[in-house]
Formats: structure tokens, sequence, C-alpha cells
């Protein structure tokens, strides 16, 4: 009985690693996404391509595979924390180490890393919405072992006073639970196609979220362009509808003129397809 329930969780656990990696690869081939590696190519990016997330999310598998079997039906506490924090880390060395020294996916580690984990803890028939606030449960747990870094992140977050990558996780992902998963959902009700769905929920995320990329590279200007543009896509009915298309082309233009890349945002994508489809049974996925 021990024997077919551990095979039982590793099933489970490979499941969440090969479901993480794909919503990875699926949120960086999405297109048009506006200043982000996409299809069509780089973005406002130099040192990014589609190529190079795609290896990226695939180096990730193993980390994502860890932190599912590491976190099974265990409780939130310091010691999975430490855990988490430590498998983490590596994920991002395994990152560093495929894009020779390009962070392509960092935030997205930190977001589908703790989900990830929060799916594994709960077990099978868990919501959105509880593993979200599993995992926001862990991401409020000290770590001691994490080193003290000044990041691109944590200088925005203090020079515009917004929240960042932290509080996100440690709120149960506000801008996934209450913005980008009901739009998806919303979208795919109304008729759009399930990329047109995507782009709009990808939106959704980015008419609120205090992203750091974007305050680093664009300052307000860039960060008030990306909301207000992408407010803009949605108001003109989404990217179903042509003027909701012409609206992202402009917001695309914008944030390629500002030099601003959405990746915040993007990860959130990803962690919503996640979320979407690990509440599911595995033939919704696309
Ligand atoms: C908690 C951490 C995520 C660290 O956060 P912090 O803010 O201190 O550090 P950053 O290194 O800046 O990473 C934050 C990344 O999170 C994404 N992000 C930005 N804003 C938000 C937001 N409001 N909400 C959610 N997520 C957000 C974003 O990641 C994407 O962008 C990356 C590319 O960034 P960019 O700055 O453009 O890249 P660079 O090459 O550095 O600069 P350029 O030359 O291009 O200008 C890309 O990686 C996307 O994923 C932010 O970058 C977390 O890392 C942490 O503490 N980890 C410790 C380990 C741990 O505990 N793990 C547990 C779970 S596994
Ligand atoms: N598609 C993308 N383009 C640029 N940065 C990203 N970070 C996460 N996804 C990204």
């Amino acid at each position: 009985m021990k024997q077919l329930s551990q095979t039982h969780a590793e099933v489970q656990a490979e499941r969440l690693a090969t479901l993480a990696r794909d919503c990875l690869i699926d949120e960086a081939r999405l297109s048009p996404k506006p200043g982000l590696v996409d299809s069509r190519g780089n973005g406002a990016h130099h040192d990014l391509s589609l190529a190079l997330m795609e290896r990226s999310a695939h180096s990730l598998t193993p980390t994502f595979l860890q932190l599912a079997q590491q976190s099974w039906q265990r409780p939130a506490n310091i010691a999975l924390r430490e855990t988490v924090g430590r498998l983490g880390r590596e994920g991002e060395q395994q990152m560093m180490k495929a894009t020779e020294g390009v962070n392509t996916h960092r935030g997205a580690i930190w977001a589908l890393g703790l989900l990830v984990s929060a799916a594994a803890m709960l077990g099978e028939s868990a919501s959105a919405q509880q593993i979200a606030d599993t995992a926001a449960r862990l991401a409020r747990l000290p770590d001691s072992a994490a080193p003290k870094v000044f990041s691109k992140g944590l200088k925005a977050t203090h020079r515009y006073q917004v929240p960042g990558a932290r509080e996100e996780a440690q709120q149960a992902f506000p801008h996934v639970m209450t913005l980008a998963l009901p739009q998806l959902l919303r979208s795919r009700a109304n008729g759009a196609c399930e990329s047109e769905a995507r782009l709009d929920a990808l939106m959704a995320v980015m008419t609120s979220l205090s992203d750091t990329c974007v305050l680093s590279r664009a300052g307000m200007t860039g960060l008030n362009a990306m909301q207000n543009g992408a407010r803009a896509v949605l108001t003109a009915g989404g990217c179903a509808q042509q003027a909701g298309r012409e609206a992202l082309a402009r917001l695309d233009a914008q944030m390629l003129a500002l030099n601003a890349s959405p990746g915040g945002a993007a990860d959130l994508l990803a962690a919503t397809l996640f979320l979407d489809r690990v509440s599911q049974p595995a033939s919704c996925s696309i």
C-alpha cells in the first residue's frame, strides 16, 4: 500500500513539473505580446530569444520536479520554506547555466516554484484559490539561508514605493486570482480563441501590476504607459476584436519605444495558465 502511494506521489510530481514547464513555454510562444519575447521576435530585449526562453524552461523541469517531490503532502513550515528556497536558488543556477548567464525566468521560478510546491502540499483535489493561499503561506515564512541581495526588483520597490514579486506571492497572487484568471475564463466564454483569451489575461495583469522590470528600464512613465495601454486593449473589447488588436499593436510600439518589457506580468501569465490547468483534468489543456 505504501509502495502504491509513493508511486502515485511520483506520478503527480512529474505531472506538476511538466505542467509548469509547459506553461512557461506557452507563455513564451504566445504572440503578439507587447515588449516581450514571443514567436515574432525578441521584443525589447537584446540578450533574449524564444529559443533561449524555451531552453531555460526545459532546464527548470528538474527543479519543479524536486519542489513537487519535496513538498508532497507536507505542511507549510520553516523546514519546508528553507528547502523550497534552496531548490529555487539551485533552479536559478540551472537557468543561468542553460542561458549562459542571461536572466530569463527568475521571477517565474519564484511564482511557479511556490505554486508547484503548494499544489503538491495539498495533493490532488485543490482549487486554484487554495493553491494560491498555500503558496502565500509558504512565501510569508522566513528563509534564514536566503542571501541579502539588493536586487533590481528591491531597488525599484524602494524607489517607487510599490509592491514587487515578493508581495505578489505573499498576498496570494492577487493579479492572477482577481484579474488574469477571471479574464481568461470570461474571454473564453465570450468566444475568444485560446491565444486571444491568454493575451486578454496578460492585459488584465498589465492594467495594474507594478512590474519592477518595467520600472527598472522605463520608470514610472513606462509603467503608466503599460497600465493605460493594457486598459485600452480591454476597453476596446479585448484581443478577439479588431479594435482591441489595434490597441495592442499601439501598446507594443510604445513598449518598444520606451525599451520596456513587462517580464513580471509574463511570469504571472504563466502562473495563471498553471492554476487554470492544475485545478482541472489534463484534457482541458491546449
Ligand atoms: C522574490 C524573488 C523573485 C526576488 O525578487 P526581487 O524583486 O528581489 O528580485 P529580482 O531579481 O528583481 O526578481 C524579481 C522578478 O520577478 C518578476 N517581477 C517583477 N515585478 C513583479 C511583480 N510586481 N510581481 C510579480 N513578479 C514580478 C520579474 O521576473 C521576470 O523578469 C526577469 C527579467 O528581468 P529583468 O530585470 O528584465 O532582467 P535583467 O536581465 O536582470 O535586466 P535587463 O538587463 O533585461 O534590464 C525574468 O527573470 C522574468 O522572470 C523580476 O525580475 C526571488 O527571486 C527570490 O527571493 N528567490 C529566492 C529563492 C526562493 O525562495 N524561491 C522560492 C520559490 S522556488
Ligand atoms: N516572454 C518573455 N519575454 C521577456 N521576459 C520574460 N520573462 C518571462 N517571460 C518573458
